[in-house]
């Protein structure tokens, strides 16, 4: 039975005192009960990671957080980058990959997403390998192929054992932040897709133990249809997680109609 994760991407948005407001605000709102049936996760930028360190063990809230990157490298002259040890000493979970931000403004290819994630694995953070495919791809039909050989890229030298424990999020790159959605349909057939090559890369059981997230212009009205799929098993959101508001309606899925 795979638990659902509703995981906010803050992206570049946020300084340590706005981070403290909203996981207080999403704290206040979300109860015991949201907590059992749903993983709530945040991934504000690293300097807000202290602060809201902070919170959740004082407070000994439920929402897990991690990081939105992490240096391939475990330490020394790598100017500006941030380690998969120091997010680990921070109390992060999990860590996000690949996202195609990174691949599309910082040139990262399958085979830096790969170092990575093997850089996650070795300070026990649990990757959010991001793929998804640009308007053209789309176009041309080749969403799949292109998600899958994504998927093949990261996930190269990665063993059963590590697999069991990565989350996917497929995001269709012309989705993101332009309020263009895919339809429910379209995200589960890239979603299944992706689950079947787990299933080859793997085996059947760790692939259906896997959770696969969509993200993409993900709002409280859209969120229901998202999850009635079935290969879909939560949402990587971007600009609806910085309304305290909106994201406590996301992480009530349940309570949307699709
Ligand atoms: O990581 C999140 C995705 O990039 C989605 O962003 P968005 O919800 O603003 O479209």
């Amino acid at each position: 039975m795979r638990k659902p994760l509703i995981a906010g991407n803050w992206k570049m948005n946020l300084n340590h005192l706005e981070a403290i407001a909203l996981v207080q605000k999403l704290a206040f709102a979300l109860n015991d009960k949201d907590f059992d049936k749903v993983e709530v996760a945040v991934l504000p930028p690293f300097t807000d990671l202290r602060s809201v360190q902070t919170l959740v063990d004082g407070d000994k809230l439920r929402i897990v957080y991690g990081g939105q990157d992490l240096s391939k490298q475990d330490a020394g002259a790598y100017t500006g980058e941030i380690s998969g040890a120091m997010l680990a000493k921070l109390g992060c979970t999990f860590v996000t990959i690949g996202h195609s931000e990174r691949r599309q403004y910082h040139h990262e290819d399958d085979e830096v997403v790969n170092a990575k994630v093997r850089a996650a694995y070795r300070h026990s953070l649990t990757p959010i390998l991001c793929v998804g495919e640009d308007l053209p791809v789309r176009q041309a039909g080749g969403q799949v192929a292109h998600c899958v050989s994504q998927l093949d890229g990261g996930l190269r030298e990665i063993s059963e054992e590590q697999a069991k424990s990565i989350v996917v999020a497929y995001e269709p790159v012309w989705a993101i932040g332009t309020g263009e959605v895919a339809t429910p349909q379209d995200a589960q057939e890239v979603c299944s897709a992706l689950r079947a090559r787990l299933a080859e890369l793997y085996t059947s059981e760790v692939a259906a133990g896997i959770r696969i997230l969509y993200g993409g212009s993900v709002k409280s009205d859209n969120i229901a249809g998202i999850m009635a799929q079935p290969d879909i098993d939560g949402a990587l959101v971007g600009g609806a997680s910085i309304d305290a508001g909106e994201y406590v309606k996301i992480c009530r899925f349940g309570e949307m109609s699709a």
